[in-house]
């Protein structure tokens, strides 16, 4: 995607900011953060009182009830602009995914095959279970599934890769986007989503995020976020009939304002955490969009920050995913051509890359031209995770009798299959026949190289094996070390059998690994981590691993993968690139310790903050309170004005840390938690005493100037 990049005040974000802070004093808006809203009221309030004192009946002098009552609505516009400036962030971002939502014409087909009739449709027009044609210079109408042809697609518009990818039928492949570009050849796509219902529409819904949804970790911190103004708000509201009486009682001194009491609450509570809670939540899901990942929940972005197991599927996430058919291996005594020519039947219908590569290499080596498999009256048998086999069914030229032990069963077909060793032998073994034992010594050569050995078999007979070759994807070894040190633990899961998984998992440098797993195996693993309490992510490409995403906590589809993948994840990252977790993870986690850091910033503050101005806010009521004033404020009035002035303040100074996040290394969370609260929790008991002192003076400066 050509996506703008923002310095983080740009002008062109601060200005529509600015608006918006002040569209969102709307109180229907104010109420959904209850902290601020105090603040809000405590600015309606002192502006009344301000109306008040001007009009010369007034609790204080009118200019320091002004002061106050413009200072407290500062405190709230800052709050606002934080969030503001954080979804404008986000909104840039979908503006540019807006661009992928071009209206175009589509070549609507009156029958799902090529050479069937088109006529023309607008995109917008188009309804899941539509079947359209798109050819090269073409741009995809919908997002869709491929089903006949293979074409190199432009995807750069949604991933910003400008190497063009193949899109084909059949595969893990073979999901299209809308808004991309076929640039060679031609696909058959069947509509998958309603026009308004397509991913690029979902995520610009969850980019601009009009409803963004609280986390349940957000809504835990709210509620002790209110609890705790509930309590300052007892604390400050008695105040007042307690000042009242001891005037009374001593005859001496004044009663606390109206205004001062609601300084000093604004000043308790927490309002800096409260103010920039939402901004850095939005800012999280802008970052995971920087680095190409989309995440369609905020829920999703906070779980990853807290992954410790990381299930991956082999092929297409840890292998390159184009396996290809490199050799065929003849048992002894079976000619190669003989294997050849059974692997090319089996495949003939197969639509799988695997499958297609199978014709191609019987064709290459031996010349192999495609039979009229219609002409042969065959029964094709399609790859199911479940069987993982797949085939055809052929009628006997001269039916042969199929023995059984001492049973002698009549035979009506003829079944070529090819698939994994162990269903191969089980299918064969069913038949009555015999797996060669050599065979067995050939399989696992294969597997040991890291290659998938199909088995082909013809009736009862076991002719040899295909090595189907796959790549690991380079560099992933150094990103799974990262992983591991960041504290998760990586498990490949896959359908393939256990010498492979193995020699692939070594080569890979995962932890663990789950061989021959069918998808409900996926999905059990995924169960039992859960069930000890483990949170956990999970990457997967293939319509297989849809119940697997369905049930991880955090769940990246590849963008290159199925519609199903893709739906049943809670993130889709566009690079598809499975080691992306390692950044997805990463910003989960500087969200949650940016939410703790400044969560234990703006307590800590407050606590500062208590003892900066209770001897100055009392001391008209208790003079005895003077020696307790330790920072020799200028006057009272001064030090409330300025402890209110900080308070706003503090919001601004930490917009760049709420949005651009706290620094995250790999070091271990205990150490972190410890740095953190150093830094963020001494900082902010320090920081006060020096800020408001500061601004004192100024104040002081500028009254007596
Ligand atoms: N087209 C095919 N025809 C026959 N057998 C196949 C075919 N494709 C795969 N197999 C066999 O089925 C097994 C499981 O399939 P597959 O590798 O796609 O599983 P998976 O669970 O998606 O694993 P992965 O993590 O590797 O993607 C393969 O190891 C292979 O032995
Ligand atoms: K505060
Ligand atoms: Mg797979």
């Amino acid at each position: 995607m050509t996506r703008k990049t923002f310095t983080l005040f740009d002008p062109a974000l601060v200005k529509p900011a600015i608006a918006d802070a002040f569209r969102k004093l709307d109180p229907r808006v104010q109420w959904r953060n209850p902290v601020m809203f105090v603040v809000y009221v405590g600015s309606l309030v002192t502006t009344a009182l301000c109306a008040q004192a001007f009009s010369g009946d007034g609790e204080a002098p009118a200019g320091f009830i002004l002061a106050v009552a413009l200072w407290l609505w500062f405190t709230v516009l800052f709050a606002n602009f934080a969030e503001a400036l954080a979804e404008g962030r986000s909104k840039a971002q979908a503006a540019s995914l807006r661009s992928l939502k071009k209206q175009t014409w589509a070549k609507l087909m009156e029958a799902p095959k090529f050479g069937a009739k088109w006529h023309p449709i607008e995109s917008s027009q188009l309804k899941r279970g539509n079947v359209v044609i798109v050819m090269a210079g073409d741009v995809v109408p919908a997002d869709g599934e491929v089903i006949a042809g293979v074409a190199s697609v432009d995807e750069s518009a949604i991933t910003g890769e400008s190497a063009p990818v193949i899109r084909e039928s059949g595969g893990d492949f073979s999901a299209v986007t809308g808004g991309t570009k076929v640039l060679s050849d031609w696909v058959i796509v069947r509509i998958t989503a309603n026009p308004g219902e397509t991913f690029v529409d979902r995520m610009i819904a969850m980019v601009e995020g009009a409803k963004r949804q609280k986390t349940p970790n957000e809504i835990a911190l709210t509620i002790l976020l209110v609890a705790l103004t509930i309590v300052f708000l007892v604390v400050t509201v008695t105040l007042l009939p307690y000042s009242l009486f001891s005037v009374d009682a001593t005859q001496s001194g004044r009663p606390v304002s109206v205004t001062v009491l609601i300084a000093l609450l604004v000043c308790l509570i927490p309002t800096t955490i409260a103010g920039l809670l939402s901004a850095i939540g939005v800012a999280g899901m802008s970052r995971m969009m920087q680095a190409n990942v989309i995440a369609t929940s905020g829920r999703a972005v906070e779980a990853a920050g807290d992954v410790d197991v990381l299930l991956l599927d082999k092929t297409g996430t840890i292998t390159l995913g184009n396996r290809h058919a490199a050799a065929f291996l003849p048992a002894p005594g079976v000619d190669e051509a003989e294997l050849a020519d059974a692997a090319q039947l089996a495949s003939l219908a197969d639509e799988t890359p695997e499958g297609r590569s199978i014709v191609v290499l019987a064709k290459q080596k031996f010349n192999l031209r495609e039979r009229d498999v219609g002409a042969l009256g065959a029964q094709f048998v399609h790859f199911s995770a479940q069987t993982r086999m797949s085939g055809v069914d052929l009628p006997l030229e001269s039916p042969a009798p199929r023995v059984v032990g001492s049973d002698v069963l009549p035979v009506a077909v003829r079944m070529v299959r090819k698939g994994a060793a162990a269903a191969i032998r089980k299918h064969v073994e069913g038949l009555g026949g015999a797996f060669p034992a050599a065979l067995d010594a050939v399989v696992d050569d294969v597997s040991r190289r890291g290659s998938t050995p199909l088995v082909v078999c013809d009736g009862v007979k076991a002719l040899g094996v295909i090595e189907l070759k796959d790549i690991v994807k380079g560099g992933i070894k150094e990103r799974f070390a990262e992983l591991r040190r960041m504290g998760i633990q990586t498990v490949m899961v896959t359908g393939d059998n256990r010498l492979t998984a193995a020699a692939i998992a070594a080569e890979a440098g995962v932890d663990d690994f789950l061989a021959e797993a069918t998808p409900e195996q996926k999905l059990a693993l995924i169960r039992q981590y859960q069930g000890e309490g483990r949170l956990v992510a999970m990457t997967g490409d293939g319509t297989n691993d849809a119940p697997a995403l369905a049930q991880a906590d955090v769940a990246v589809a590849m963008n290159s993968g199925t519609q199903a993948a893709k739906e049943a994840g809670n993130m889709v990252d566009l690079d598809s690139n499975p080691t992306k977790l390692i950044e997805v993870v990463e910003t989960g986690k500087q969200m949650l310790m940016t939410r703790g850091a400044l969560t234990t910033f703006s307590i800590a503050n407050d606590v500062a903050k208590y003892f900066a101005i209770i001897p100055a806010a009392f001391v008209t009521t208790y003079p005895q309170l003077a020696a307790l004033d330790v920072m020799h404020l200028g006057s009272p009035s001064s030090a409330i004005l300025s402890a209110v002035i900080f308070n706003a303040l503090v919001i601004v100074f930490l917009i760049p840390l709420a949005l651009k996040g706290v620094p995250y290394r790999p070091v271990g969370a205990a150490l972190l938690l410890r740095r953190n609260l150093l830094v963020y929790g001494l900082g902010g008991l320090v920081v006060p005493f020096i800020g408001i002192k500061a601004i004192d003076l100024l104040l002081n400066l500028v009254h007596f100037a």
